[in-house]
């Protein structure tokens, strides 16, 4: 635990908030100066912990300080939040999270605002009913932006405050078997025999491992050998609703950084397989994840609407259009979302969601299903969205959802079973004469 951790904390914050990065990104290329894993795993926590809590630690500050850092400050304000996020939220002992912070300041070039850093800090440590937020907004309250607590209670008037404390939770991590490697119970032998506890909660998902504590998973047994994957016990319900068969055309239509691309060949092998998405770097990660499960796909780098670049002139049996969404739904897993998401980008989004789907279902067989999927909770992506598209397509009907007892639509809320927030409709086309 040291100086150098904190200033990296606060860099890595003012990266986010400030310069719209995100803390995937961010966070990453922080760790790798430092050396110990404890040391990443507490910097990692300090930075998801300010993301949490950032309207509330601004109006601690807003009592203490008479007006924030700006321009080349910047960076050090974050620092007084991390230092602060440590005196109130972790189990670090005082002392050591004051000085420590203090002395970041040195190297965040904040000589002369050491004495500042430490009077805040020690008024932190003295008035504990600075942290009373009874009487504050909601957006304080909840740390949630205004907009996003707006929409949701909107949504959701009963189970608004449900998702909104959900969010603020670690998500757990969970594990998605490969039955092409290894089964779920010899995998899980793997784990007992290796001390790792986990549980299997999902009945109809039994290759849905958790694990209740963060790991690193490059060091889980298998790994190298492609016996699991990391990914959400909510998204792995993806290939499951796709449901292809042997000898089926499958398009994965947004597949990038491959989750489901694989989750699907590991249930069918036998399908033909193309994956497709625009982003090519994110696609690299899709030729390592196919290659470490040993899988094989027809990997494409293309604008799905740009048909005339990539298809090939036959129609899908099956699609999966996990489409970019507002990731409302995993907030919990990714705090910086909240921060970096602005308003202004559901409208775009919701009219690029209807543009994919109204293309892809043009690239769909008659009696084929499409499987429309976000990890938004937002209606406007989700069940209105669908229910615009079916208003729309006289030769499209839902499917309804067994494991949802029938809905026609699925909405998952973060923190249900643990899992992330994700929507599901099952779509199949009319074959008509
Ligand atoms: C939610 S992510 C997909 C996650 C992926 N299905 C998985 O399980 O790993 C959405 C993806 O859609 C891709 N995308 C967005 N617009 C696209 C378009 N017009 N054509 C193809 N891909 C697109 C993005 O690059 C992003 O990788």
């Amino acid at each position: 635990m040291s100086a150098q951790l904190r200033a990296l904390a606060a860099e890595t914050c003012f990266l986010v908030i400030d310069q719209g990065k995100s803390l995937s990104e961010a966070l990453p290329k922080a760790q790798q100066k430092l050396a110990s894993a404890p040391d990443k795993a507490l910097l990692q926590e300090i930075c998801f912990g300010v993301m949490r809590t950032l309207p509330q630690l601004e109006t601690v500050c807003q009592h203490l300080m008479s007006k924030p850092l700006i321009k080349q400050l910047r960076p050090l304000q974050f620092l007084i939040y991390v230092g602060i996020y440590q005196l109130k939220f972790m189990r670090i002992p005082d002392h050591a999270a004051i000085s420590e912070t203090v002395e970041a300041a040195r190297s965040l070039k904040g000589q002369s605002l050491t004495k500042l850093i430490n009077g805040v800090l020690r008024n932190v440590q003295r008035q504990p009913a600075l942290f009373d937020f009874a009487s504050a907004s909601l957006a304080v309250q909840y740390n949630h932006p205004g907009w996003i607590i707006d929409a949701i209670k909107q949504a959701y008037p009963e189970q608004w405050q449900t998702i909104l404390q959900a969010n603020q939770h670690k998500a757990p991590l969970w594990l998605r078997v490969n039955q092409q490697q290894i089964s779920p119970a010899a995998f899980m032998a793997e784990l007992t025999a290796a001390d790792i506890a986990h549980s299997q909660p999902l009945s109809y998902l039994p290759v849905a491992i958790k694990l209740e504590q963060a790991r690193d998973v490059t060091l889980l047994p298998g790994y190298a050998e492609g016996w699991f994957s990391v990914q959400d016990g909510a998204a792995q319900h993806a290939a499951l609703l796709l449901d292809s068969q042997p000898g089926d055309v499958v398009l994965d239509a947004c597949c990038a950084p491959g989750g489901k691309t694989c989750h699907i060949l590991e249930l069918t092998p036998d399908i033909t397989l193309t994956a497709l998405d625009r982003d090519e770097k994110r696609l690299a990660r899709v030729h390592d994840n196919l290659a470490r499960l040993s899988l094989q796909a027809r990997v494409v780098a293309a604008d799905v609407l740009d048909t005339a670049n990539w298809w090939q002139g036959e129609q899908f049996d099956r699609i999966l259009l996990d489409v970019p969404c507002s990731a409302t739904g995993v907030i919990r897993r990714h705090p910086d979302i909240r921060w970096l998401r602005k308003k202004s980008d559901i409208t775009p989004l919701v009219t690029l969601q209807s543009e994919i789907l109204l293309h892809a279902w043009s690239l769909l067989k008659p009696g084929g299903t499409l499987l429309y999927a976000t990890c938004s909770i937002l209606p406007s992506e989700n069940s209105e969205q669908i229910q615009a598209f079916l208003s729309q397509q006289p030769d499209a009907i839902l499917h309804p959802i067994s494991i949802a007892n029938n809905a026609t639509t699925w909405q998952i809320l973060p923190g249900e079973q643990d899992l992330d927030g994700f929507f599901f409709a099952v779509l199949h086309k009319k074959i008509t004469t």
